[in-house]
């Protein structure tokens, strides 16, 4: 294998790895790579995507960012540009997003679902974020004590004494920890700007289901008959291979009862409910299409199967989010102005080995703005949609028993697309804001975290993304109007002493929506960047019919036909009936339908003439 540095992405000698090893760094800061072969497919690792830098689309390697970044000395978060400390972040939360339960009338909470779901597999928003999280939850929950003060990755969040909801309770701090970094798992000094670092690919690959890794996939994925993807029958319902100890991620499984906790190649479908749903049914539909594709290519074999279902299965996410659940947000024809989806339906081939295939930082963190659409429980329905009962949402995070135990898993899909998400709003949810963790931690503001390490990530103001974005500066609270509604503009007023003191976060929650969607511009602009660039700098991007083993016309047609609602058809458990477009609420032209009539994709696309010759017996 040849050995490249995870930061500069050059490659490096074998005494280099020795020092790494010695200091214990080598998980972190080398990347093993086999050497790359053009013609390859995509590789689960990540790398030799890009074949001029092949450790760039790999783990563990830089995200890129839109704008430099600006800190205080020490890399501390900065001042307001008088010198002053910026205004607490948790309360700056509590002044501009209230407290409450408004229900969308548009979205349902499989949109929720989906969205961190695609997160996931960017970010790995449990395995690193929450190997993070676990830092804050598990390993360093004393960052709010003596000890904490001591710590340099404790980052506590002041709570103000006239908090609106703890001058009742009497928590004055909540938990939480640094980003980790480049320089904090030690590959760089540590006085040099702080860069963040995880353990995903920064590429949309489908890494809560196949990992980041060859050999998790190999040891813990892949049942080396079939095509298939290992998996367990329990009470008639398939589910992904689990752990038969006790593992250490399911901690709030409700033992003796619940037991299940997955043993996938990665962690992260144990996280929150939603992922967890997801995943279960991508996994069973790499399976799905699997086994359609043996019975249309008897000839093919094991390993032939397992990576076209798996190329399959990887567009087919890309797909729906791209061309089903993003445009109902952003706004389709935003999305088609702006060159994030070709309405021809037919191939496209933007890439450019100059783009190399990186996260930007701003695009998972401004994606925090959807803790706006997480509803805190989730609703449970049977097949005929009637309404059972309900949990709160926050504790399900790491309790993959639930689902397994008194048909759980049946009534949480039908409600995924029956109950309406938390409306996108000024408003968040109770269990998000008070809770977020669950039992894991006693007090937790998720969204007021989100805004806390923004501040540690050392993003520029908004009003320096908003001039990215849209090119006019941004000098005084006035230039606000006709972005921002009145009474929020005065709320900025109050909490910041300068218009460019505004967190970029804070800015973002309180834009008015974008003409033809939903979510605020500035998030828009941010977002689309990274989705643009992702088509770009992916080599093995599903709509290029120059990619190694590249679909057809005839199957990228196929592709182009699938749904969210399909998917849930084929694999969700008891779905049997459902409206066409399940990220939006049933009703007046999404009438929920019997699955016989929702389209889905014809696998003979992928007929291989080759087999049919062979079992008429002329193989050439
Ligand atoms: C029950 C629901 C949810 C819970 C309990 C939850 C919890 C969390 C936690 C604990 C973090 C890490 C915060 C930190 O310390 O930095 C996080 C990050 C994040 N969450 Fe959520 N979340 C939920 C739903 C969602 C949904 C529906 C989305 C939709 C996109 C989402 C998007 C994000 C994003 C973008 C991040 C930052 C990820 C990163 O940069 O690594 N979350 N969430």
């Amino acid at each position: 294998a040849l050995l490249y540095d995870s930061y500069t992405g050059l490659q490096i000698t074998r005494e280099d790895v020795k020092r790494h090893d010695k200091s214990n760094t080598t998980f972190w800061c080398v990347n093993k790579i086999e050497p790359c072969d053009p013609a390859e497919g995509r590789r689960v690792d990540g790398s030799c995507n890009n074949l001029k830098h092949p450790s760039r689309g790999a783990t563990h390697t830089p995200f890129r960012r839109l704008l430099p970044p600006v800190f205080d000395k020490n890399f501390t978060p900065k001042k307001s540009s008088s010198g002053n400390d910026l205004p607490l972040v948790r309360y700056v939360r509590t002044r501009i997003l209230s407290v409450g339960k408004v229900p969308s009338q548009v979205f349902t909470m499989l949109a929720a679902h989906y969205f961190a779901f695609m997160l996931a597999d960017t970010v790995s928003l449990h395995d690193t974020d929450t190997r993070f999280t676990v830092n804050y939850v598990i390993w360093k929950p004393y960052c709010c004590t003596e000890k904490g003060k001591a710590d340099y990755m404790c980052i506590p969040i002041k709570i103000p004494v006239d908090d609106p909801v703890h001058r009742f309770s009497g928590h004055r701090c909540l938990n939480l920890t640094r980003p980790e970094s480049f320089q904090s798992v030690g590959c760089v000094k540590n006085d040099t700007t702080p860069d963040r670092i995880i353990s995903s690919t920064p590429l949309l690959d489908l890494s809560v289901i196949y990992g980041n890794l060859l050999q998790p996939l190999l040891q813990k994925g892949r049942l080396f008959k079939d095509g298939l993807l290992k998996y367990e029958v329990e009470n008639k319902r398939v589910w992904p291979p689990s752990y038969k100890i006790q593992a250490n991620v399911c901690y709030l499984n409700q033992r003796p009862r619940e037991n299940r906790c997955h043993e996938m190649p990665e962690d992260g479908a144990n996280t929150l409910a939603g992922i967890n749903l997801v995943s279960i049914w991508f996994w069973r539909y790499h399976n799905f299409i699997a086994s359609q594709l043996a019975k249309v290519n008897p000839c093919w074999d094991d390993n032939k199967l397992f990576e076209t279902a798996r190329d399959i299965n990887i567009a087919l996410s890309q797909q729906i989010y791209y061309y089903e659940l993003l445009p109902v947000f952003f706004g389709y024809d935003n999305m088609v102005k702006d060159g994030v989806i070709d309405p021809m339906g037919g191939f496209r081939d933007e890439y450019n080995e100059n783009f190399l295939p990186q996260l930007s930082l701003e695009y998972p963190y401004v994606l925090r703005w959807m803790h706006n659409i997480q509803d805190g429980v989730l609703k449970l329905y049977d097949k005929d949609g009637y309404y059972l009962k309900q949990f709160p949402i926050v504790n399900l995070t790491l309790r993959t028993g639930y689902f397994a135990v008194d048909d759980n898993i049946d009534y949480a899909t039908q409600g995924s697309f029956r109950q309406g998400s938390a409306k996108l709003d000024y408003v968040a949810d109770p269990d998000i804001t008070e809770q977020g963790l669950g039992p894991h931690q006693r007090v937790s503001d998720l969204v007021t975290s989100d805004l806390a390490k923004g501040r540690y990530f050392g993003f520029q103001p908004y009003v320096k993304y908003r001039e990215l974005c849209f090119g006019t500066a941004i000098q005084s609270f006035e230039d606000l109007r006709g972005i921002v509604d009145e009474e929020r503009i005065e709320i900025l007023r109050e909490l910041y002493e300068k218009v460019d003191d505004i967190d970029l976060l804070a800015g973002v929650w309180v834009e008015s929506p974008i003409h033809g969607g939903f979510v605020p511009p500035t998030l828009y602009c941010l977002e689309i960047e990274q989705l643009k660039h992702n088509i770009y700098s992916d080599r093995h991007w599903y709509e290029r019919p120059t990619r190694p083993n590249a679909f057809t016309p005839p199957q990228l047609a196929e592709i182009r036909k699938m749904t969210i609602a399909r998917i849930l058809c084929d694999v969700g458990d008891t779905v049997e009936r459902i409206q066409p477009y399940a990220f939006l609420k049933a009703g007046k032209g999404n009438q929920m339908l019997s699955c016989e009539y929702i389209n889905g994709m014809n696998i003979y696309a992928w007929r291989d003439e080759n087999c049919i010759n062979r079992d008429h017996g002329f193989e050439q």
